[in-house]
């Protein structure tokens, strides 16, 4: 087995004409780790996978997905990356376990057809038509489609948008279990909480360009993880930024009203780095 890490990104550029979408972005994921790209709408996530997808070619700089050039991926490749992408397979016609035992039939290792139905929650739809489904019980058999290869390397771009709050629960608990066997993952979300329960590491893309890159509990610094103490009193409502919020509470002597100590989120470091970008830049 090769040691090198199984995605291997570096200066990936995509230009339309004139238009630069995708900047010279470099980053690698290691065997089993669960990456995540986040960004703004038209930031160049998806361009960026489709990229690692082998669906589009990159202006210039590389790719490597399990250590092939994916423009020149063959199906034995194919055969060992998974891919969820962002618009719902029209599989109208077929039931979900007619689809799902179809597609398990072009993969070496598949996983049991009831088993991975189960794992995304759709045993009672199992005989009903894809076409009859809700629009996230449909995105629930995208995301079966793309893991019943048993792939390496899985792609999943946006893959709980529609679903209701338990339904992306689940999700969460079913792609821990895909990370746990070692499957190496590439996800795409605009859901921060989606990335800080499943990602290891995540790359900020906007207009194009990486703007950090970092373990979920580190991106953006230490600065920009310093815990915020806020309390108010007669003269008002007060914030202090401080590396020893304890020190702080107690200096106020007994608890203030409206005391909060808090740990800026993912999504707050997000929204001040994706907030520092020029607009026309973010639009881009
Ligand atoms: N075939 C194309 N020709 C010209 N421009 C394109 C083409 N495909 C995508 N783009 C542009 O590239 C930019 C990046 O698009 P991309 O779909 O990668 O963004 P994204 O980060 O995935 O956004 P979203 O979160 O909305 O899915 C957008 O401005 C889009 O309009």
């Amino acid at each position: 087995m090769s040691t090198a890490p199984p995605v291997v990104v570096d200066g990936l550029t995509k230009r339309y004409g004139a238009r630069t979408v995708v900047d010279g972005v470099s980053f690698e994921i290691a065997r089993g780790e669960t990456f995540a790209l986040l960004g703004p709408n038209g930031a160049g996530k998806s361009t960026t996978v489709e990229m690692l997808e082998g669906f589009r070619s990159p202006t210039s700089g590389t790719a490597r997905v399990l250590g092939v050039d994916p423009r020149r991926g063959d199906g034995d490749w194919r055969s060992r990356i998974g891919v969820v992408l962002q618009s719902t397979g029209q599989a109208g016609a077929l039931t979900v376990r007619e689809i799902l035992t179809h597609f398990a039939r072009v993969f070496p290792h598949a996983r049991d057809v009831d088993e991975t139905i189960a794992a995304v929650g759709l045993t009672e739809h199992a005989r009903r038509r894809v076409s009859k489904l809700s629009g996230g019980q449909q995105r629930r058999v995208d995301v079966a489609l793309g893991i019943i290869g048993r792939p390496e390397v899985l792609f999943l771009d946006e893959p709980t948008t529609g679903f209701d709050p338990q339904a992306r629960r689940d999700f969460w608990q079913l792609i821990r279990q895909v990370a746990s066997d070692g499957t190496t993952i590439l996800l795409t979300t605009h859901y921060l909480e989606e990335a800080e329960q499943l990602a290891d590491r995540a790359g900020i893309i906007a207009g194009g360009r990486l703007l950090a890159l970092d373990r979920v509990d580190a991106i953006g610094g230490a600065e920009a993880r310093t815990p915020i103490v806020r309390w108010s009193d007669a003269s008002g409502r007060h914030e202090v930024r401080t590396t020893e919020p304890a020190a702080v509470v107690r200096s106020l002597g007994g608890e203030p009203a409206g005391l909060e100590v808090v740990r800026p989120s993912l999504e707050d470091v997000y929204l001040e780095l994706i907030g520092s970008t020029e607009p026309e830049e973010a639009a881009a």
